[in-house]
């Protein structure tokens, strides 16, 4: 869906022609949509002979991203033919202007824009326990696959542990228009949680209505755009808010990610309940903290190995349906440090380390529709 332009500066000489072309290529870095689509742009002046004063609006005043908005602007407009000089000033949407934005936002989306016939692929990442690396596998996956061009979104729904958030290395917090939420933009992943709502140091206490209303609300209430995929970090075990989100996800599979060493009977009776409970298709078995090669060629098996294999084999068993082993990641001190410092391994590793290439085959392999559309790759948005 293409919005028409709504710029609302009318050029009168050749150079403000120039400078509103140019500046329909600079996007809103939240909402990833050209500024002149957004009614951003609120004047283009060439006030003197080669001198363009633009003035841009911003949602509102304490917009995180206004330096980035304002040095892209500028960037667009200083190389023109004819500019000697550019200024950019920043003012704030009125309460009018953002109900404006909000509703060309919302267009004629339906409310949960990931319902039956959604072309969005939407993924629970679960574990049969906590700290099997399920947030940094997540993580990872997530900003793999947006490397790949994929336009990718992220929830956080583990509400006892908050971590995709550190591990993507974004502390923003989530700008409002309106009734609408932008969610921050992380190494290219659009990602949102309930620790961005909470204050750090209270802990978390939530029935399960409330979190099924909170999830719900990331769902219709965030502005995700069109999303080739959508990841969300499920809590360990099965509980209320896997099942709410197969509800309000109706087309989500699950991925189940485990170690090596974790009786992977249990673990795969536990995904398999939750499988069957929701209906949900298991696309795949992530093995993590898996066999580690030293320098010296020897290989550790800190937590065994051979675990990922069987969880699949039985799942595959329980369900009836094939659930393969989407790769086995190396426990690795990249990985770690890579979550610690909130830029994962993938990003920076992909030559050196074994672990950041497991997880980007498992990405290449998310990458790809599954069933009817094998291998078909998945379209490609605008961003
Ligand atoms: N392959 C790996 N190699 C080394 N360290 C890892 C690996 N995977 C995860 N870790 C580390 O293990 C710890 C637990 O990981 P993480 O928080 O992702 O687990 P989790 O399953 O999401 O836990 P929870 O569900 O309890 O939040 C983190 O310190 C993380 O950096």
């Amino acid at each position: 869906m293409s919005a028409p332009e709504i710029v609302t500066s009318t050029p009168t000489t050749a150079l403000e022609s120039a400078a509103l072309v140019a500046l329909a290529a600079v996007q809103d870095p939240e909402i990833r949509r050209p500024v002149t689509e957004l009614g951003m742009v609120a004047s283009v002046r060439e006030s003197s002979p080669g001198r363009l004063e633009v003035v841009l609006r911003l949602t509102i005043a304490g917009c995180p991203l206004k330096g980035t908005l304002e040095a892209d602007a500028r960037a667009a407009v200083e190389g023109l033919d004819g500019c000697a000089e550019a200024e950019v000033r920043l003012e704030v949407m009125t309460p009018e202007q953002r109900r404006d934005l909000q509703e060309r936002l919302r267009g004629s989306r339906p409310a949960n824009p990931f319902g039956e016939g959604t072309l969005t692929r939407v993924v629970g990442v679960a574990s049969g326990k906590g700290g099997v690396g399920k947030s940094t596998v997540t993580a990872n996956l997530a900003v793999a696959l947006a490397r790949r061009g994929l336009s990718v979104g992220l929830i956080d729904a583990d509400v006892h542990g908050f971590s995709i958030p550190g591990l993507l290395g974004t502390h923003a917090a989530p700008t409002r228009v309106e009734d609408m939420i932008l969610p921050p933009v992380a190494h290219g992943v659009k990602v949102i949680s309930i620790g961005m709502f909470l204050d750090e140091d209270r802990p978390v206490a939530w029935r399960g209505p409330m979190l099924h209303r909170a999830l719900e609300q990331f769902v219709t209430d965030v502005y995700w755009g069109d999303l080739d995929v959508l990841l969300i970090d499920l809590p360990p075990g099965t509980g209320d808010i896997a099942i709410s989100a197969a509800q309000l996800l109706p087309t989500s599979e699950l991925i189940v990610v485990t170690t090596p060493q974790h009786a992977a009977a249990q673990v795969a009776a536990r995904a398999g309940q939750l499988a069957k409970q929701t209906g949900q298709r298991v696309a795949g078995v992530v093995e993590n903290m898996g066999p580690m090669t030293l320098p010296d060629g020897t290989v550790l098996e800190v937590f065994g190995a051979g675990g990922g294999q069987e969880v699949a084999d039985r799942l595959s068993q329980t369900l009836g349906a094939e659930v393969p082993l989407l790769g086995t990641v190396p426990l690795e001190p990249a990985v770690r440090t890579g979550g610690d410092d909130g830029v994962p391994v993938v990003l920076t590793e992909t030559a050196a380390s074994p672990a950041a290439q497991a997880l980007e085959q498992v990405a290449a392999r998310l990458a790809v529709r599954p069933r009817s559309l094998r291998g078909v790759g998945l379209p490609l948005s605008p961003r």
